[in-house]
């Protein structure tokens, strides 16, 4: 870390007890692979966070997955004081116990009709995550073209269901409405009586938190964990997974270089 870091991280490293390290899970601690149940943390993310973990306010992890599965995927059960949201702040995990609402209403008519819209469509895959589902086209012969065929009906859908459309990289979920990444971080700051706060993240999913960063009057710095995918506007771009563990361990040496004695 250099004189010129972004305010924002100079705040968090001076005053490292009132910081919020907030990251999103696939993309950005998880590269992109073609199967969603496939998906495992970068190697070097477990050390990194539980590092990071003991020398900040809070590590909270704001993801579309469930809080279960995010912290089964990142072995991230060891971390100290991490908090997982899961379900973009649907659903809660900490210290172990999840909390969690009940199903949404609509649910099953998503899932039945989700399954017949995509019936036969080669390399089409729907992920149900319970409280959620979605249907990936990554591994269709064209998958842009077949999520833009999709994006139509599947808004209908939702409409019918009750449910929101959550757009992200070659997927479209449905999902319980009335929550977003940047309501649930913005909840999790004043929980915390944040001073300073960190965003990553990956996807479409996760403008709504770097808004919240922008906006919460705290000095902040968003990350966006760069791929050919997607071109997104933040303070730090950062190479990938990767890139964002080289950057949390970065900012644990710079919180311990300051460290007296
Ligand atoms: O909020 P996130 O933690 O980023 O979760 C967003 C969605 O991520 C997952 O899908 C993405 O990653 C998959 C595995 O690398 C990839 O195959 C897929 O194309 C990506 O869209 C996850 O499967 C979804 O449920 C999450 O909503």
């Amino acid at each position: 870390m250099t004189a010129d870091m972004p305010d924002g991280l100079k705040a968090i490293v001076a005053d490292p007890a009132g910081a919020v390290i907030g990251l999103d899970f696939d993309g950005t601690l998880s590269p992109i692979v073609p199967d969603p149940a496939a998906a495992r943390i970068h190697p070097d993310g477990p050390a990194a966070l539980a590092r990071l973990g003991g020398l900040v306010g809070a590590v909270v992890i704001v993801t579309g997955r469930p809080a279960a599965t995010a912290v089964e995927y990142g072995s991230l059960a060891g971390v100290p004081g991490l908090v997982v949201l899961g379900h973009y702040g649907l659903e809660r995990w900490e210290g172990g116990t999840l909390t969690t609402p009940p199903v949404h209403p609509g649910l099953a008519r998503a899932r039945a009709g989700l399954s017949a819209l995509t019936a036969g469509l080669d390399g089409v895959r729907i992920e149900d995550k319970e409280r959620a589902v979605a249907v990936h086209t990554r591994q269709a012969p064209d998958p842009q073209a077949t999520l833009d065929a999709l994006r139509e009906p599947v808004i209908a859908l939702a409409a019918e269901a009750g449910l929101a459309v959550e757009p992200g990289k070659l997927v479209l979920e449905l999902r319980p409405p009335g929550t977003d990444k940047g309501k649930a971080l913005d909840a999790f700051l004043r929980e915390r009586a944040a001073r300073s706060v960190l965003f990553a993240g990956d996807d479409l999913g996760d403008l709504a938190a770097f808004a919240a960063v922008r906006a919460c009057g705290l000095p902040g710095v968003t990350v966006f964990s760069g791929s050919s995918e997607l071109e997104v506007e933040a303070d730090l771009v950062v190479d990938g997974p990767g890139g964002v563990i080289g950057l949390l361990n970065a900012i644990a040496d710079a919180i311990e270089g300051e460290e007296p004695g």
